[in-house]
């Protein structure tokens, strides 16, 4: 799966035509109308979009819970045809992505239970991810009893500790507070560094995309297409008052937002 040129022996996911209808047979909707972008091993894009133009589509048919209509997704060189192993998603409402009767450390250790190592090691590696996200101390806690962004923070140890190359990330951080948000992510940055992870983030929150970013990748209307991608060539590591006062993120800034804009007018 390797030998169909270059650009896939470099890019850990690279996805060419893919396009997804949703709906009844009789109400399809045409959701996905060709994507194609690429990511290389460590990292970080960013997807925005106008409201409604199928980001979420887009990162369920790349963690394969959709089957595309066309085109395709090769992750690590194999095209995806199902959920790949090494590849996880932290979801948006982490109060559902979690097992409320489970500790936090068997939530973690739960989505592990596919890895080869053993007990004593697969605990090691829950502590050491619950460490890394901040919530040493809490692993014997139920989920319920801690907040919305420490809870978001066990399922992105849970996300890690799958030893997985690939993080997609569906709006983690949409439920949680202002100040919790900006926090949460520079851990991700952090972390992401940390265990050379490649992480795709899905946002509605332009500053979010451009502080994250690597490469940001925007797309139109449906049925949804990549119109644009943007390098970010801001220092990291990022910080939330000096990189968003960078004349360069507020130029980011403004030709992301001017482009959404036009799609609203179109
Ligand atoms: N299972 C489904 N059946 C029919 N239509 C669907 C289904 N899931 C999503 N849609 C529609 O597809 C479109 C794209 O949805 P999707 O959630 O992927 O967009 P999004 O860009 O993530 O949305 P938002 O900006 O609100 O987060 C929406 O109009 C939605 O109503």
């Amino acid at each position: 799966m390797f030998d169909d040129g270059a650009a896939s022996a470099v890019d850990i996911l690279s996805v060419t035509g893919l396009q997804k209808s949703l709906g009844s047979r009789s109400e399809r909707l045409k959701i996905l109308g060709g994507i194609e972008f690429a990511a290389k091993p460590g990292e970080f894009l960013t997807i925005v979009g106008p409201s409604g133009c199928g980001k979420t589509t887009l990162l369920m048919s790349l963690a394969g819970l959709y089957v595309p209509d066309e085109g395709q997704v090769l992750f690590q060189g194999k095209a995806v045809d199902g959920p790949p192993e090494g590849l996880s998603v932290v979801f948006q409402d982490y109060s559902r992505s979690l097992l409320p009767w489970k500790r936090n450390i068997a939530n973690v250790l739960f989505a592990m239970r596919r890895l080869k190592a053993t007990k004593e090691e697969k605990r090691a590696i829950a502590m050491e991810m619950l460490e890394a996200v901040g919530l040493k101390g809490f692993e014997d806690r139920y989920p319920w009893e801690l907040s919305g962004g420490m809870q978001q923070r066990v399922a992105i140890a849970r996300a890690l500790a799958t030893r997985s190359k690939l993080l997609l990330l569906d709006e983690p951080l949409a439920a949680v507070d202002a100040q919790t948000r900006a926090d949460m992510q520079d851990l991700l940055l952090r972390l992401a560094k940390q265990f050379n992870k490649t992480c795709i983030l899905v946002t509605h929150d332009v500053e979010e995309a451009v502080y994250m970013a690597d490469r940001i990748v925007v797309l139109s209307n449906r049925p949804t297409h990549v119109v644009e991608e943007i390098e970010v060539p801001l220092a990291k590591p990022r910080d939330h008052l000096t990189t968003r006062e960078d004349p360069e993120f507020l130029r980011i800034r403004h030709e992301v937002i001017e482009r959404i804009r036009s799609f609203k007018r179109s």
